[in-house]
């Protein structure tokens, strides 16, 4: 896995000259790397949602995330019109905060969770726990008390212990609704780290052994415990349709299994997330209404031929809800080049470093999967030819790298701008203390204005938590 090098691939000789015309936002299609509502501004400055990028970075400081509301209420919609009948939850871990938890309510989203900081902070914002679907490979007691007691109205089980520790957790009187998470044995998703739909991996029930078929004798022993379907989550960053179909042919198969083994219809089937986005222009993004006609369509087909009623679908999509609608704004900090001679890679190659103020904290996606963005120069007017340029973070590691031979004008320089579109999902989830250097605040923006949803991270955040010495 090439995730700590630079690929030699993108060692382009240095005097090589792109096209000038770098792709302009705003891209018509609105799966396109950039948000729909962006339009280029005066001074080579773009605007999202009406803001002006380069005020929003001197108001809010660098490096900022920006999430275009408008774009996320969209993209909820339209999964919501594709698949009229079926629940589409959101999957909070692709980026949480009190506004997200709004918006998905008032679009009419259910919410996946897979903590107690997911659940609770959800519930702040008065989101109805009945609409939440509780995940988890290894939930904590607390975790599933809290569950329980708040009333999420379901819970996926992941392993077999869980059955009866749930079981045990639920008021006499009362039954909990749960889903038996499969795994269908699919291999999907971008990289192997984000392959979820495999038989030996750590998510899930094998149907191939029969450990699935066992957890569904078991859960239907317990009477506290009411087996609403059954759930799969193949893997994330999938843009193919014909794992989702395949899926969904494997998963009618198994509960046609239920109905036959046990007499039980069961009347829900959850078939996860994990549809991919297009990070940089000319990537491919999952069609969503090609997925919702191929998958329904599928979903008929396959419960017509064992005869039996198409359960409701479920969904529980993150990063096509939110990733389109994020930019990160950074600072450059410093513009070297790399010396005669072999780099990490060991290819000789002289690059031109261009290095920014955040980085693998604010976005470890590149580090864990090798990922490459699309950073574009904002603010000024660049008229020096444009020439390749590595986009790297501030932080202590070689492999900390956002972008890879991107054309960016030969002149760049300390003090400018760089806009990262594709930015919303798994990037400020899982930023880290790394460093110190503070977790970047989160701006909302629509009809022209911007506002603060999460504030910077700072010094007397850090300390706060140092509690010894
Ligand atoms: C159970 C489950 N559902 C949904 C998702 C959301 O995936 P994505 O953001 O790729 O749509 C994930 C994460 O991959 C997940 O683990
Ligand atoms: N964190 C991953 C996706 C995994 C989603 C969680 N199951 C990413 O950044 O692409």
């Amino acid at each position: 896995m090439t995730t700590t090098v630079l690929p030699t691939g993108t060692a382009l000789p240095p005097a090589t000259v792109l096209p000038p015309s770098v792709a302009v936002a705003p891209d018509d299609s609105w799966l396109g790397p950039w948000p729909a509502s962006t339009r280029p501004a005066p001074h080579g400055d773009l605007t999202v949602g009406g803001v002006s990028l380069t005020e929003a970075a001197d108001r809010f400081g660098t490096p900022v995330y920006l999430l275009d509301e408008d774009e996320i209420r969209a993209r909820c919609h339209a999964y919501r019109e594709a698949f009229p009948e079926a629940e589409i939850h959101y999957a909070a871990k692709a980026f949480l905060c009190r506004a997200m938890a709004h918006w998905a309510a008032e679009e009419g989203l259910g919410l996946d969770v897979c903590s107690r900081g997911e659940l609770e902070l959800a519930v702040t914002t008065g989101f109805p726990t009945e609409h939440m679907i509780l995940h988890g490979n290894a939930k904590s007691p607390d975790e599933l008390e809290a569950a329980l007691r708040l009333g999420v109205g379901r819970i996926v089980i992941d392993s077999p212990a869980e059955i009866a520790r749930i079981a045990a957790l639920v008021p006499h009187g009362s039954r909990q609704k749960v889903l038996l998470r499969i795994a269908p044995g699919i291999a999907a998703g971008a990289h192997p780290a984000i392959r979820t739909g495999t038989v030996d991996q750590k998510f899930g029930l094998a149907s191939t052994d029969g450990t699935a078929q066992l957890a569904v004798a078991r859960v239907l022993e317990q009477p506290r415990l009411e087996l609403v379907g059954l759930h799969c989550h193949l893997g994330s960053q999938i843009t193919s349709v014909k794992p989702f179909v395949q899926a969904v042919r494997r998963m009618v198969g198994m509960m046609s299994w239920a109905r036959q083994a046990h007499g039980v219809v069961l009347p829900e089937l959850d078939l996860g997330g994990g549809h991919g986005i297009a990070y940089r222009p000319g990537e491919e993004a999952l069609d969503l209404r090609t997925l919702a006609v191929r998958v329904q369509a599928e979903l008929r087909a396959s419960c017509a031929t064992v005869d039996l009623p198409v359960p409701k679908l479920l969904l529980e999509p993150g990063r096509a809800i939110v990733g389109p609608a994020g930019v990160a704004v950074y600072r450059v900090l410093s513009v070297k080049h790399g010396g005669e001679g072999s780099g990490a890679t060991g290819a000789a190659a002289r690059h031109t470093f261009v290095a920014v103020d955040g980085g693998m904290s604010d976005n470890p996606r590149p580090a864990l999967y090798g990922v490459r963005y699309s950073p574009r120069l904002i603010g000024r007017e660049a008229s020096a030819e444009l020439r390749p340029a590595h986009v790297v973070g501030r932080h202590c590691e070689a492999g900390d790298i956002i972008a890879s031979g991107v054309p960016l004008p030969a002149d760049i320089r300390p003090g400018d701008l760089l806009a990262v579109p594709a930015s919303g999902a798994y990037q400020v989830s899982m930023a880290s203390g790394y460093n110190l250097v503070g977790r970047p605040p989160v701006v909302a923006v629509t009809g022209g204005s911007a506002r603060l949803l999460v504030r910077r991270e700072s010094l007397a955040d850090v300390r706060s938590r140092d509690v010894g010495l």
